[in-house]
């Protein structure tokens, strides 16, 4: 079911605001050659600053991620009445954090909560504005209130919270105000959460605070973003909360005390993808140190995705190391969730064709990604169509031209990496990256700089 990428740009404001700056990105003239650190992670910064609200004391999060997404999400803990401070740090890219969690015994007057466009914040918030006593009223960016958020209102209001909608919508979407009275009972819930994993990752973040805890069930189509999820698990476990994910579309938490905690921030493997793409996309070299041993971030997936499309890649001492090869490959994959953008961007430039399955959600994402990456291949003379849950895209010569970003970080960062190997792309808005790697244009110059100047590494790690 093709989507229309006329409507999502009318909704990103991209097609209405033709004055959006455009960043000429910059064309490799030469093989990268560089070692490339990444802020932290979203998806566990995001995930620990919910915990550290709900935790039993106050919570250290050491090298989190500075970026638009975490910046809405402390601002809306602090509205719950978390205390957040920044405190000097040893991270590459700001202050740690440290957190006071949210008395559950304050009363609270009605609060608005910006979810700017962010999906951990306007999923994962709403369940714990339940547990406050008062009312929270969510809203976000235009395009925010299309994202699918009627699973959560549902969830909600079956476990007995008030959530009515405002400004004459419906609350199956944002805007909408949650009216909290202190504690949830809990128990057995059903819900869909094929639209998104996140609804079953907001969920299980505060169900151990419910009364009776959760057994929450999913029913209807495969959720996607699986790893997702196992990530939300694991978190739990490290901070004390017993979780029983061991029947296949179910998870149980038990009600218990969540841990305070004193965690390091991984690096996020998702937006180190357009770097390691580079290496790819202009057959050069490119190392990221301390890529965790062990993690439950779905960007380990590049170890094998760029392997499969003909880089070599090694892990050696916690350092990644992908080179490119003479050629892309096209190849098939599924599920690759949040790196699909960075996936479609080197299967425009590969020398065979390649098909993306099992990505439907991403019609729901910051836009509907699969219309938006389809337009702007095609605008550079690309060769890309939408299947009902992806993408086919065929080799085809590409050509100079603007890469419309639609306000979403990774269509901007796919952008980037098209204009590495096509002289004369333009990326508009690039500072949409700013939603989860304000240092993105900067880090990008850099890594080319780092080429340019030596065949020698040079690392470009920023300073707080
Ligand atoms: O829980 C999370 O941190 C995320 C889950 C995924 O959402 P979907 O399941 O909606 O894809 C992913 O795409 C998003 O970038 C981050
Ligand atoms: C889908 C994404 O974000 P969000 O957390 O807003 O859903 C993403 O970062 O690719």
């Amino acid at each position: 079911m093709p989507g229309s990428p006329a409507t999502q740009t009318d909704d990103s404001g991209s097609a209405t605001a033709p004055a959006l700056p455009l960043w000429p990105a910059p064309f490799a003239s030469h093989p990268v050659d560089a070692t490339v650190t990444v802020p932290g992670s979203k998806s566990l910064t995001n995930r620990y600053l919910v915990l550290a609200a709900l935790a039993n004391g106050p919570s250290r999060l050491r090298a989190p991620l500075h970026s638009r997404d975490s910046a809405l999400m402390v601002e809306a803990l602090r509205q719950l009445g978390a205390t957040i401070t920044e405190v000097p740090g040893d991270g590459h890219y700001g202050p740690d954090l440290e957190v006071t969690p949210i008395d559950p015994a304050a009363t609270a007057s009605e609060t608005d909560i910006d979810c700017g466009l962010a999906g951990t914040v306007m999923r994962f918030v709403p369940p714990l504005a339940a547990l406050r006593n008062g009312a929270s009223v969510f809203d976000g960016d235009p395009h925010a209130r299309l994202r699918p958020m009627g699973t959560i209102i549902e969830a909600l209001r079956t476990l007995g919270v008030e959530v009515s909608g405002l400004d004459g919508h419906t609350a199956n979407s944002l805007p909408f105000k949650v009216s909290g009275t202190g504690s949830v009972r809990g128990g057995h819930l059903v819900i869909d959460a094929s639209a998104s994993s996140q609804f079953v990752s907001a969920l299980l973040l505060v169900g151990a605070r419910f009364d009776e805890g959760l057994h929450l069930e999913h029913v209807g189509k495969p959720v996607p973003s699986l790893d997702h999820i196992n990530m939300t698990v694991s978190v739990l476990r490290g901070v004390g909360v017993q979780v029983d994910d061991s029947v296949p579309n179910h998870w149980r938490v038990a009600p218990g005390t969540i841990q305070a905690f004193d965690e390091r921030i991984e690096q996020d493997l998702s937006n180190a993808g357009p770097f390691l793409a580079a290496a790819l996309a202009t057959k050069g070299t490119i190392r990221i140190p301390n890529w965790p041993a062990n993690t439950t971030q779905v960007g380990d997936l590049w170890r094998d995705i760029l392997a499969t499309m003909g880089a070599t890649v090694t892990l050696d001492n916690g350092t990644l190391t992908v080179t490119g090869g003479p050629e892309i490959l096209g190849a098939d994959f599924d599920e690759t969730s949040e790196l699909a953008p960075t996936v479609a961007a080197l299967c425009a430039l590969a020398t065979g064709p390649s098909r993306l399955t099992g990505i439907a959600h991403l019609r729901g994402h910051e836009t509907d990604r699969l219309a938006a990456l389809v337009a702007e291949i095609n605008r550079l003379g690309g060769d890309a169509e939408e299947t009902s849950d992806g993408l086919v895209i065929r080799p085809a010569a590409l050509h100079a031209g603007v890469v419309h970003s639609y306000a979403d970080h990774r269509m901007a960062t796919a952008g980037a990496i098209l204009g590495l190997a096509v002289e004369g792309v333009q990326v508009e808005d690039i500072a949409t990256t700013s939603k989860t790697m304000p240092e993105f244009p900067h880090i990008w110059a850099s890594m080319l700089t780092a080429g340019a100047a030596a065949a020698d590494t040079v690392s470009m790690e920023t300073s707080n």
